[in-house]
C-alpha cells in the first residue's frame, strides 16, 4: 500500500507525531522533505530560547561567576542523562567533549596503551573516514599495524577472522554510515574480549535512533555524535564512553586541564582527574553544550523505545515505496530489509545516483548522496512525517523516470 490514505493513517497513528511541533519550523516553500537529520538534525524551538537566556543570564548577568554555578559540571551531567536516556550507561561513565574525531584519537590510544605487547588494530574499509584516518594514524604513532575487516556489513565472523593474539582493540561503527546496517555490538564485544582485545564503537548513526545497552554489553569505549538524532546543531561537542572498569588505567594523550586532578590547583605536573573527568582535555563549550541538554531532555520525553519503533515504521514505508516505485527505475536497496538488522536511514543505490542527488536537492527533498552511487534517506522519528516521505518518494519516483 503505497497511497496518500495511507500515509495520512500512518501520520494519524504516530505516537511521536506532536514532536515536530518542538522543532524551527521549515519555512522555505522550496523544501518537499527533510530527509538529512541523520547528518545535520533539525534545530529544538527551546535551543533557541536557551541561548538566549544562557546569554542574558548565566553569561550576561552572572559572567564568570557562571562555571561554579553549573558550567563546569555539564559535561559529566549531560553525560550522565545522555548515558541514562540512549546509551545503557550508568552515571559517571558518559562524557560530552570535543568532536567524535578528537573523541575517538582518545579512545584508540588510551586502548592502545592498554594492552601493551600487542600490536594491530583492527578496523573495516567501510568505515566512516574518520575512524579508517584514526585508525591508521593511532597504528603509526603506536608502531602498529592496521587489520582490515574487508566488508560493508561487518558481521561477528568477520571481526572473527583478522583478531587474535596480537589485536590490541577492534573499532567498529555500530549502525553503518552507508548501508545502516547494525552491526552486533554485545556478541562482537564478547569475541573481541574472548581475544584479550578492547572495543571502540562509534555510535554517531545510533545515538538517540536505537538503543544502545553499552554496559550490558560490557563494551570498553564508545564516542559519538550529537548533531544527528540528538539535534544538538551543527558542531556540537560530541560524548565519549569509557566503562568504570577502565577508569584507573585510562590514560588519554591530550592531557589538559581540564581533566586534571586539581584543575584549578596550577599544579606543575599533570595528575589525572579521577572517573570519566579524565577524558577532558580543555574548556567545555558550553553554547554548544545547550542544543545537547535540550535534545537529550526531548528524547527522554519521547523515549528511545519509541523513537526507535517509528524509525522501523518509517523504514519499512521507504522500502514499500522503494519497491513499488524506485525498484522498477532500476534503483536497488542498499539497506538490510530485516527490520532488525537496520538503522534509522535506508540507502537506494542507482547508477546515475550523483547527478539524481543534485537534482533532488534542487527540487527541495533534501537528501545525501554517499559515494559511489547511494542516496541515503535519513528518517529522524522525532520530526519525520510519513506524508513527508511519501512526497519525497514519488518527487524521487518523478525525477529518476
Ligand atoms: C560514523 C561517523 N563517525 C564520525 C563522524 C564525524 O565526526 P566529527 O563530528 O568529528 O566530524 C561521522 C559524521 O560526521 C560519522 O558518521
Ligand atoms: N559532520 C558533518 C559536517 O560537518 C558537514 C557535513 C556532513 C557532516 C556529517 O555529519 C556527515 C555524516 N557523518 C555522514 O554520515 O555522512
Amino acid at each position: 500500500m503505497t497511497t496518500l490514505e495511507e500515509a495520512a493513517r500512518l501520520d494519524a497513528e504516530d505516537e511521536l507525531a506532536a514532536f515536530a511541533d518542538r522543532f524551527v519550523p521549515i519555512t522555505d516553500p522550496g523544501v518537499v522533505a527533510y530527509l538529512d537529520g541523520n547528518s545535520l538534525g533539525r534545530p529544538l524551538l527551546s535551543t533557541g530560547q536557551r541561548l538566549q537566556e544562557l546569554v542574558t543570564h548565566e553569561w550576561g548577568a552572572r559572567l564568570i561567576r557562571s562555571w561554579d554555578e553549573g558550567w563546569l559540571e555539564l559535561p559529566g551531567r549531560i553525560g550522565d542523562e545522555l548515558g541514562r536516556v540512549a546509551l545503557g550507561a550508568a552515571p559517571g561513565q558518559t562524557i560530552v567533549a570535543d568532536s567524535t574525531s578528537v573523541c575517538l584519537y582518545k579512545t584508540l590510544r588510551a586502548a592502545v596503551a592498554l594492552r601493551p605487547g600487542r600490536d594491530e588494530l583492527v578496523i573495516d574499509t567501510g568505515n566512516f573516514p574518520t575512524d579508517r584516518f584514526l585508525a591508521e594514524s593511532v597504528a603509526a604513532e603506536a608502531g602498529h599495524t592496521v587489520r582490515w575487516i574487508d566488508a560493508d556489513d561487518v558481521r561477528a565472523e568477520d571481526v572473527a577472522a583478522v583478531t587474535g593474539p596480537r589485536t590490541a582493540a577492534v573499532v567498529l561503527s555500530h549502525v553503518d554510515y552507508r548501508s545502516a546496517a547494525i552491526a552486533d555490538l554485545a556478541g562482537i564485544t564478547r569475541l573481541v574480549h574472548d581475544r584479550g582485545a578492547l572495543t571502540v564503537w562509534d555510535l554517531c548513526h545510533s545515538a538517540g535512533s536505537i538503543p544502545v545497552e553499552l554496559d550490558a554489553a560490557g563494551a570498553d569505549f564508545a564516542v559519538g555524535c550529537t548533531y544527528k538524532f540528538l539535534n544538538a546543531g551543527p558542531g556540537a561537542p560530541a560524548f565519549l564512553y569509557v566503562n568504570a572498569r577502565h577508569h584507573e588505567e585510562f590514560a588519554q594523550p591530550i592531557t589538559g586541564w581540564m581533566g586534571a586532578a586539581d584543575t584549578f590547583g596550577m599544579a606543575a605536573r599533570y595528575v589525572p582527574a579521577p572517573g570519566i573527568r579524565r577524558a577532558l582535555s580543555g574548556t567545555p563549550p558550553v553554547l554548544g553544550m545547550v542544543g545537547v541538554q535540550e535534545g537529550v531532555a526531548l528524547l527522554a520525553e519521547a523515549g528511545i523505545e519509541r523513537v526507535r519503533a517509528k524509525a522501523v515504521a518509517l523504514g519499512r514505508w521507504v522500502l514499500d515505496l522503494a519497491d513499488a516505485w524506485l525498484v522498477p527505475l532500476g534503483f536497488t536497496v542498499a539497506s538490510p530489509r530485516e527490520d532488525a538488522r537496520r538503522g534509522g536511514h535506508v540507502t537506494v543505490r542507482h547508477p546515475d545516483a550523483e547527478r539524481l542527488s543534485r537534482v533532488l536537492i534542487e527540487h527541495g527533498v533534501l537528501i545525501d548522496f554517499r559515494r559511489p552511487d547511494g542516496i541515503r534517506i535519513g528518517l529522524s522519528p522525532l520530526t519525520t512525517g510519513f506524508t513527508e516521505v511519501r512526497a519525497a518518494m514519488a518527487r524521487i519516483r518523478e525525477l529518476a523516470a
